[in-house]
């Protein structure tokens, strides 16, 4: 009787051939088959597994479509079209004649030696540019800031940002933003390579704060018998005359005329 009581069972053992296994694997197969099936027959009804994530990712994709999404330009220019104002300002004693005086050297190969107003200069077949150096005083400030296509804002490095740049920036935000390029000039002031780079770098980001993200930056580093480096010089041209300008809803809904007299 001990004996009998002792006695294991065979445990189950799943069979994997033989008339019973097969029967089980087609049943197995039948299954999967039925589920897919159904999945071809009423696709829409397998389409959404979760109605937040299908909302998730259907907002995703028009957001990446709205951002491609420019809206067509109907080209006004005319044959010959005004030239493209380019403002330069910062504080005093920054560059800027010198600046507007090496561009003008960079286009023209002629030099002017003073300069006492609007200045407009052939930049390529189809653009002229005219350059007009920003007084430091609120009124001219305003004035550019209304009919500026592009703003060159002039930084010393050696002393940072200067209250005539805010004030400038501030007026630009009610006048109309216009394309707004940071030039820093005053590098060759730091003579240790070091606080050189992280003059550059935290300048740059201070810029990029005050303007945007990504906003363009030159750097002027010295000059070479009064004038800036040729090379840095004819690179900022470049940029300027292959620049593309897309029309400023402000300022076609607020036009001004520019007079020089
Ligand atoms: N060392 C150095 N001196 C510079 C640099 N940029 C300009 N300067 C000098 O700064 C002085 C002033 O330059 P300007 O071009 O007259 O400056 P500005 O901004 O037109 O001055 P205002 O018209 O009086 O506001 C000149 O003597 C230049 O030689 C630079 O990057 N490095």
């Amino acid at each position: 009787m001990e004996k009998m009581e002792k006695k294991e069972h065979k445990r189950h053992q799943r069979k994997h051939s033989g008339p019973k296994a097969l029967k089980k694997n087609r049943k197995k197969d039948q299954g999967a088959e039925q589920e897919q099936d159904a999945r071809k027959r009423n696709p829409r009804a397998f389409t959404v597994h979760s109605a937040v994530r299908m909302a998730k990712t259907f907002h995703r994709t028009q957001d990446i479509k709205m951002k491609k999404h420019h809206i067509p330009l109907v080209d006004r220019t005319p044959l010959e079209p005004p030239p493209i104002v380019i403002v330069v300002m910062g504080p005093p004693k920054v560059g800027k004649s010198t600046l507007i005086r090496c561009l003008i050297r960079n286009y023209t190969r002629q030099k002017l030696t003073e300069i006492f107003g609007p200045v407009t200069i052939v930049s390529g077949k189809k653009r002229r540019l005219t350059f007009i150096e920003c007084n430091n005083d609120i009124n001219s400030m305003i004035d550019l800031a209304k009919v500026a296509d592009l703003v060159l804002m002039l930084i010393d490095a050696s002393f940072g940002f200067e209250m005539e740049t805010f004030e400038f920036l501030n007026i630009c935000q009610v006048h109309g933003f216009p394309r707004i390029m940071g030039v820093l000039t005053h590098l060759d002031s730091f003579k240790n390579n070091k606080t050189l780079s992280k003059t550059k770098k935290r300048l740059k980001h201070r810029f990029w704060t005050e303007v945007y993200q990504g906003a363009k930056l030159f750097y002027l580093s010295g000059m070479v018998y009064g004038e800036y480096q040729s090379q840095e010089v004819k690179n900022l041209g470049r940029f300027i005359s292959v620049m593309k300008f897309r029309p400023l809803t402000w300022q076609t809904s607020h036009s001004y005329v520019l007079v020089d007299r």
